[in-house]
């Protein structure tokens, strides 16, 4: 058994049940959980390994990012991508990403994944829906193991080609017998469901313009063979996403999704920019969650989605940074902050979202969504996944009465310390796992080689 005492923390903001904000707090980590939390003065003096933060830092839970496509960051501000809505920015883009390799997959899920662990992020799902070329789940998967972020992959898929009536290219399609076999092999081989688990397996279909309503059934039936595999897929994104599903299943997105059996607590859809009031109430009352991508959906001018009303109606709701080419970024911080001045402006009131809400957002109700409670808090028996930002950064100076809402308000986008499941990753603001310039080398040459 080995400890860990963080002690001499300026705040630490637990969001345990009471939401205890602790002022000289500490916390005392064995092995890979929390054992202890509470003042500097009320916890132990000594440790295996000791972290004097001297009073100048605020500590919370890691973040937690729901929607992702890490690939995607070797394709950010493609100019033919720059300016379109989402159908046209997919077609643009699925021609390049057809020349993915599987060490593209590889490099770009490291380089995804250090700006979410530079930024605050320490679970985080991924949505791989695309497989040229050899491409397999299993790249990324080896990716972030060596990176140390807990992980939700998610085994997306595309198997209706544009001659099919989908959007995509018939050649970036699969074969949907192979979807679900592989599907199976990754949860057989991958999936974890034990307590502290570093990686939960997911399935999920692209989105409605890209596959069948039977691989959507077919894959809630066969994630719903095993415990806590979860469903995702895209939904309700834009105005067109709605056409689509109008035009081609006779339904709104909402009720597609319940006709294929789809609403419930194992599933999370990304984006709902588009979700009618009927929809919300239901993805209510049967626990289905939703990511939240503010920063794409404003850059596909996709629009604002109501995420005040789905708080309202009991839905779990989560932010995601989606794919780095409608991003274009993969900073949680600053994901954060986006979402929490695009509810203020959707409902014409600065009381309609705090940045208190917002946080919790991204850390227990990132954990809801993903179905886990070991993380997202800091309290005694949850995982050891807990971040630390310095308060003598000058975005905080004359804002310390109030370091909590500070985050979010003064736009902090980067933290100095990072552990997940008791392991420091994040050493005074460097990468601690692996060596961050060559790895931004090789994003930028193989970025090059997708160009050409
Ligand atoms: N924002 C995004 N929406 C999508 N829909 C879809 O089918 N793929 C995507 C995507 O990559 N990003």
């Amino acid at each position: 058994m080995s400890t860990l005492l963080v002690k001499n923390i300026h705040t630490l903001v637990t969001l345990d049940a009471e939401r205890r904000e602790i002022r000289n707090g500490a916390l005392l980590v064995q092995d890979n959980a929390i054992a202890q939390v509470g003042t500097t003065l009320e916890l132990p003096q000594t440790a295996d390994d000791v972290l004097d933060l001297q009073g100048r830092h605020i500590v919370l839970p890691g973040l937690v990012n729901t929607h992702h496509h890490f690939y995607q960051t070797l394709t950010r501000v493609i100019p033919v991508a720059q300016n379109c809505t989402l159908f046209h920015w997919l077609q643009n883009l699925y021609p390049i990403w057809a020349n993915l390799t599987p060490e593209a997959i590889y490099i770009s899920a490291q380089m995804a994944a250090a700006e979410l662990l530079l930024s605050g992020c320490t679970t985080a799902s991924d949505h791989l829906y695309i497989y040229p070329n050899g491409c397999t789940l299993d790249d990324e998967i080896q990716a972030i193991r060596a990176i140390g972020l807990r992980f939700h992959p998610t085994r997306g898929s595309m198997s209706v080609g544009e001659s099919k009536g989908g959007l995509p290219p018939d050649s970036v399609v699969e074969n949907e017998a192979d979807i679900l076999k592989d599907s199976q092999r990754l949860i057989e081989q991958y999936h974890d469901n034990s307590r502290y688990s570093m990686l939960r397996l997911a399935l999920a279909p692209c989105s409605p313009f890209s596959v069948t309503p039977d691989l959507m059934r077919e894959s809630a039936t066969l994630a719903r063979s095993y415990p806590s595999v979860r469903l995702h897929t895209h939904l309700a994104e834009n105005q067109s996403d709605i056409d689509y599903s109008v035009a081609t299943f006779g339904m709104i997105p909402g009720d597609y999704a319940e006709s294929v059996g789809w609403l419930g607590e194992d599933v999370w859809f990304a984006h709902c920019v588009k979700l009618d009031d009927g929809s919300i109430q239901k993805f209510g009352a049967t626990g289905t969650g939703v990511s939240h991508c503010p920063g794409s959906n404003t850059r596909l001018a996709s629009g604002i989605a109501p995420i005040r009303q789905m708080l309202n109606a009991g839905v779990p709701v989560s932010l995601g940074v989606d794919g780095s080419a409608s991003n274009d970024a993969g900073n949680m911080l600053q994901e954060a902050r986006t979402a929490f001045l695009l509810a203020r402006v959707r409902e014409s009131n600065p009381a309609a979202m705090t940045a208190r809400d917002i946080l919790e957002m991204a850390t227990l109700g990132g954990a809801k969504v993903l179905g886990r409670d070991d993380v997202g808090a800091i309290a005694v028996g949850m995982a050891a996944d807990f971040i630390a930002v310095n308060l003598d950064r000058p975005q905080f100076a004359g804002a310390l009465h109030d370091p909590v809402a500070a985050l979010i308000f003064c736009q902090a986008n980067a933290v100095d310390y990072s552990f997940i499941n008791g392991k420091k990753v994040i050493d005074q603001g460097r990468l601690a796992t692996i060596e961050l310039e060559t790895l931004v080398e090789k994003t930028n040459a193989i970025a090059e080689q997708l160009m050409n």
